[in-house]
């Protein structure tokens, strides 16, 4: 049984998959870059399982190859990078790694939140390039969080968790869904709009949770940013393919809204010209929402564990249902 581990992990950490009898496991040699296409190509033609990644483009034609492969085991929540249709047809179990990151993704989403507000970024910038003159009293202010209006698109497990962040700063929370959310209503008293202009009109902080999908791409591009307060701010943390970026470009050059927190874009990973990194305006990230030690730990581990269960004929830890 041939395994295929398309990013470098400690040894360790997969010893669980040396374990399988008769396995062999051949993993990329590095852990900063994805692993070459023309190599996946030709490594994933005779995998049974492979354990993958966000930034593996498991694609209809990369699937056809796969002739044998019956498990992919993603470390992430989101599964965009897989054709799932494809996978389906194939009879290919598909692992993911919902739970685990809920928590450092929540935490990520309110630190951009945070930051933009209070233009973090700027001011850290001024004391240590020896700019910092005095105390004054409107240098850096920026707009409150206590007591402002949130509204959170996709009220999932990570959106749930960013509105009890909310809760705890005192902020009336909105939210938008592909169907209601009781627990959040009843826990955090959260307000479902099903119009999401009725959001995006009251809304100080705008947060986008939802995963990234044929349905979802775009889903925020010029009507949208029109539609938002020229005070509100924009954070991303869900896929960067749901957002037009040249519209959220426009949105923040003419002052349609205040400013962007950006953990993902359309096509990662950004290069120094890209467009957003001009403006004053936008803090970038580089895709870090769930990457604390404890967390990307306890994703590898599960990534490993819901291979190793679908090569050994158990049943996945968490499977993505087909549609
Ligand atoms: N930045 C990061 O590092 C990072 C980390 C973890 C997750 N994510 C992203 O966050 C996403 C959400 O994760 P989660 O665990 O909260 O998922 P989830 O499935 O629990 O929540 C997603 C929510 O979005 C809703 N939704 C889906 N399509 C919608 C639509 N078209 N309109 C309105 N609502 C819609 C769903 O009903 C669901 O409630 C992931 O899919 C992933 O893309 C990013
Ligand atoms: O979908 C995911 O899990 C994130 O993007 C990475 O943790």
């Amino acid at each position: 049984m041939k395994i295929l581990v398309t990013r470098k992990l400690p040894k360790e950490m997969i010893k669980p998959l040396y374990e399988i009898p008769d396995s062999t496991v051949v993993m990329f040699d590095q852990e900063e870059i994805p692993m070459p296409k023309k190599d996946l190509l030709k490594e994933i033609r005779n995998a049974d399982g492979i354990l993958a990644n966000l930034t593996d483009d498991l694609n209809r034609e990369v699937l056809k190859e796969a002739k044998q492969l019956k498990v992919i085991s993603t470390m992430a929540v989101g599964y965009d990078n897989i054709d799932m249709e494809e996978a389906e047809k194939r009879g290919i179990k598909v692992g993911h790694t919902p739970y685990v990151l809920t928590e450092a993704t929540a935490d990520l989403t309110f630190a951009l939140l945070l930051s933009v507000s209070r233009n973090l970024p700027q001011a850290a910038s001024i004391v240590k390039n020896n700019q910092w003159k005095s105390w004054s009293p409107f240098s850096y202010t920026g707009h409150q969080v206590h007591g402002a209006t949130i509204g959170i698109i996709g009220m999932g497990r990570i959106g749930l968790s960013v509105a009890r962040r909310a809760k705890g700063f005192s902020m009336k929370v909105l939210y938008h869904n592909r169907s209601r959310h009781i627990e959040s209503e009843n826990e955090v008293g959260a307000i479902y709009c099903e119009d999401i202009d009725t959001l995006l009109a009251q809304s100080d902080y705008v947060v986008l949770l939802v995963p990234g999908s044929k349905q979802t791409t775009h889903m925020f591009g010029e009507e949208q940013f029109k539609k938002m307060k020229n005070k509100a701010y924009f954070i991303n943390t869900s896929r960067g393919t749901n957002v037009d970026e040249q519209a959220l470009f426009h949105a923040l050059k003419e002052g349609e809204i205040k400013g962007a927190g950006l953990d993902v874009f359309e096509s990662e990973p950004i290069q120094g010209d890209h467009p957003l990194l001009e403006l004053d305006n936008v803090l970038a990230l580089p895709h870090i929402g769930s990457a604390s030690i404890e967390t990307r730990t306890e994703m590898a581990e599960l990534t490993v564990t819901n291979l190793k269960n679908g090569l050994t004929g158990k049943p996945l830890v968490y499977e993505v249902q087909y549609n």
